[in-house]
């Protein structure tokens, strides 16, 4: 055994499949975000996402208020909140019996809300020991420890048995991976007849190319970001069958011109709010059907 094979106490930790994920998983180990665990803290649900709908202007109130910031804080985590939902919608008919995936999992959040939507069993992973080790305590803390689980794994090489999964995600993780690993993988974990849905920030083929704001944000998070044509590609070569593909792009707008006035601003959010005006970037979310 090395000492990456070592791991916690609590979870054995393996070896990053490639040195890009090792940068990954370094990554999110060392991410404290305040814009991230403040808007968590407002009732235990910590997301890595935007956020989609209207800005509640009613509950703000003004600037003025001594309480604002709070108000706004709680208000980007009810957009966050909000797509989670929007992605469960997704899914389809979930029984208590079946099995989830959450493929790049985070702290949690998803898992939490598609497991008191459904009562399912929800398996997630992540690359980073933190964040594994932060979601199981939160579903610890819940008592829902026998039906949520995080663990440290690639989402292109996971443990699930063949055919296991009723309904597998990516919420704003698929950027990190080559899109055809990917979905032979969704494709092998799900059964016949399960659902497949991502949101994700995609380049728009009719922009052209990646465009400086989309090199900007692969550059802040050391990912990289594909074409909505890559998407519906690499699904067709895999038996996932989009059911549907929604363009989330003028939903998420408010929410991030809401952050960029906010003190919890991480210099992201220009990239964002450009990309999305000049059309060069999208937020989409695609259902799919595993036939
Ligand atoms: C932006 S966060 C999204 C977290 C979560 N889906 C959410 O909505 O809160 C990206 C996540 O993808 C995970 N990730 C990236 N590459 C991965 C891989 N190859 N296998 C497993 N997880 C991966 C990271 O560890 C991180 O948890
Ligand atoms: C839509 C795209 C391209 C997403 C890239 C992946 C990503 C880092 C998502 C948000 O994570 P976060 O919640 O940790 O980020 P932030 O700190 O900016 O809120
Ligand atoms: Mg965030």
């Amino acid at each position: 055994m090395t000492s990456t094979d070592l791991g916690t106490a609590s979870a054995f930790v393996p070896a990053p499949a490639t040195a890009y994920q090792g940068d990954i998983a370094r990554y999110w180990n060392n991410e404290a975000r305040p814009v991230n665990l403040r808007l968590g803290d407002v009732d235990g649900l910590y997301h890595h996402h935007y956020g989609i709908g209207e800005i509640d202007t009613a509950s703000l109130g003004t600037p003025e208020d001594s309480e604002y910031e709070k108000k706004l804080i709680t208000e980007l985590h009810r957009l966050e909140s909000a797509q989670a939902e929007v992605l469960l919608d997704h899914l389809g008919p979930i029984a208590p019996g079946d099995t989830l995936m959450d493929a790049g999992c985070g702290r949690g959040g998803s898992m939490v809300m598609a497991h008191q939507r459904f009562g399912a069993k929800v398996e997630g992973v992540t690359l980073s020991s933190t964040q594994a080790e932060f979601g199981n305590r939160r579903a610890q803390e819940l008592g829902i420890a026998d039906h949520v689980r995080s663990r440290v794994c690639n989402m292109l090489d996971t443990p699930f048995e063949t055919g296991r999964m009723s309904g597998s995600w990516n919420n704003e993780s698929s950027m990190y991976v080559d899109l055809h690993d990917l979905f032979a993988e969704h494709s092998r974990v799900l059964k016949v007849g399960g659902r497949y849905v991502t949101i994700t920030g995609c380049w728009n083929p009719r922009y052209g190319q990646p465009s400086k704001w989309v090199s900007q944000i692969n550059a802040h998070f050391e990912c990289n970001i594909h074409s909505r044509r890559e998407y519906l590609r690499a699904m067709a070569d895999n038996r996932l069958v989009p059911q549907a593909v929604i363009d989330l792009t003028p939903d998420t707008l408010p929410y991030w011109e809401l952050r960029a006035t906010s003190s919890l601003v991480t210099g992201i959010e220009e990239a964002f709010i450009e990309s999305y005006k000049d059309g060069s970037f999208q937020y989409v979310l695609i259902a799919a059907d595993r036939v």
